[in-house]
């Protein structure tokens, strides 16, 4: 099975991705990570050079590359913002749900996001929230230690079963 993780900028995808995947053996990928790979280029600077239009066409490129199963995929933030994106997206979506001000916290020792320089983490919310609940088949808060969220998405994994 393919499992999503998508939610805002600095939800805690990558990081939470990363240690899911490793403790039910599942291959990992982050989606921007595979954006740059694919362009050589990181997500700022692509965004900088070639406008978030052309990121999105990219993102939604490297999306339907993956093909293998067992596999955890961490997606960029905007991902919802093309509605189309969830053809692609066929396993278990997890919106990772996060207070805007922990987010906040979270970041001031974290690199600069480019599109939060451009919204605030409130605008884009607004935004997306409708979009975030469209795709996702479940809701995970990451407001605690990140070991309590990969726990609960394994009990909810196991509940599946
Ligand atoms: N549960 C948590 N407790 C404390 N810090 C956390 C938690 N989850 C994530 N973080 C921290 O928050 C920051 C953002 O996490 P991460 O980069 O994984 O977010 P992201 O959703 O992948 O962001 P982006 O959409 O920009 O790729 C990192 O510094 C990470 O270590
Ligand atoms: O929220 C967004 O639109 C983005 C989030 C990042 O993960 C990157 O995918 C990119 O910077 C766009
Ligand atoms: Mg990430």
């Amino acid at each position: 099975m393919k499992i999503f993780l998508i939610g805002m900028p600095g939800a805690g995808k990558s990081t939470v991705g990363r240690i899911l995947a490793e403790k039910i053996a599942y291959n990992f990928i982050d989606l921007d990570g595979l954006v740059e790979k694919n362009s050589l280029m990181f997500t700022d600077e692509l965004i900088e050079k070639y406008g978030i239009n052309k990121f999105r066409e990219l993102e939604t490129e490297a999306l339907q590359e993956i093909n293998e199963e067992n596999v955890v995929v961490s997606c960029g933030g905007g991902i919802v913002e093309n509605r189309n994106n969830k053809t692609f997206m066929s396993g278990l979506i997890i919106y990772l749900d996060v207070d805007n001000k922990i987010i906040e916290e979270r970041l001031k020792t974290d690199y600069q996001r480019p599109l939060l320089q451009e919204y605030t983490l409130d605008e884009l919310y607004t935004k997306r929230f409708l979009l975030y609940q469209h795709f996702a088949d479940i809701n995970i808060s990451n407001n605690k230690e990140i070991n309590n969220t990969v726990d609960s998405i394994i009990q909810m994994l196991e509940v599946k079963k």
